[in-house]
């Protein structure tokens, strides 16, 4: 199975990625849909959560006032790396399971779209890694523009990411997202070809069908070797 792992800077674009992958029928795991599903309310992140920062953070139904969090944490790099920590195991364990079932319906290929793949040392885990870049100043305009947000909360949420400078430099393959959705689709093509090709050996015996060719080969080998001797 080959993991391509997609990050990048907040708005940057991993999601218009992530789309057109998902229109070539690459499956996509998505890492913001895990870590919602794993702040609902009742959940163990819910339990973890309320615990560390109290019921002033939940709506009249209990669940996670995620915009009040979202300017706790953004503006106090203690309590985001609070949250962090404790969303950190349940975040890993759920991508793990949307991975796991992929593998089992047979998906030779699939990308994981993890905002913080590097800060969570999730990155490892996959290859190759394509960080969607975008130019400062076009990705404060575009997160503003998106979210309705003012430029400080912007900048600060910017702020609490690796610069995406150094996930470029991290990067197998670089996508520049700060010219037109046109250029994007290009660089697009170049992307899906490139990750598209055959399986290495190593990738086959890590999907499905290459677990069932060793199984199978095993168990032929040892039928075999039994009635030779
Ligand atoms: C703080 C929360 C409640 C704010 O929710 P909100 O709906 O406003 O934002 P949303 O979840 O849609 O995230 C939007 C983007 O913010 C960035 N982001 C989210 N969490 C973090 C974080 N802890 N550190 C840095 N950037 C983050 C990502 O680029 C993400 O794509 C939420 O982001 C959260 O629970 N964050 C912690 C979980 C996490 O690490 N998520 C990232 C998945 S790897
Ligand atoms: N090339 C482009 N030209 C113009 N707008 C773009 C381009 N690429 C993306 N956008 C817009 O920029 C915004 C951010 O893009 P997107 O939501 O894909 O980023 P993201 O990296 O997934 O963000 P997040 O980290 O918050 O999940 C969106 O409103 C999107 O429509």
């Amino acid at each position: 199975m080959r993991i391509v792992g997609l990050t990048g800077g907040i708005a940057s674009g991993k999601s218009t990625v992530s789309n057109l992958f998902k229109a070539h029928g690459i499956p996509v795991v998505d890492a913001d849909i895990v870590a919602r599903n794993v702040l609902k309310k009742g959940t163990g992140g819910w339990k973890k959560v309320v615990a560390a920062f109290g019921e002033d953070i939940l709506l009249d139904n209990g669940e996670v006032d995620r915009a009040k969090l979202g300017q706790t944490v953004f503006s106090d790099p203690g309590k985001r790396q609070l949250l962090n920590r404790l969303l950190a195991p349940f975040i890993s364990c759920g991508i793990l399971m949307e991975v796991l079932k992929l593998w089992i319906k047979g998906c030779s290929i699939i990308v994981l779209d993890v905002p913080l793949l590097f800060e969570a040392k999730m990155d490892k885990w996959t290859k190759p890694i394509v960080v969607i870049w975008v130019d400062p100043e076009t990705q404060l305009q575009r997160l503003m523009s998106r979210d309705g947000s003012m430029e400080e909360e912007a900048k600060s949420r910017i702020n609490a990411q690796m610069p995406l400078d150094l996930k470029r430099s991290k990067a197998d393959i670089v996508i520049d997202n700060t010219s037109s959705l046109e250029a994007l689709h290009e660089q697009f093509q170049k992307v899906l070809t490139q990750i598209t090709k055959p399986l290495t050996w190593t990738e086959f015996m890590l999907s499905r069908n290459g677990a069932f060719l060793a199984l199978f080969s095993t168990f032929f080998g040892v039928a075999i070797f039994r009635r030779s001797s």
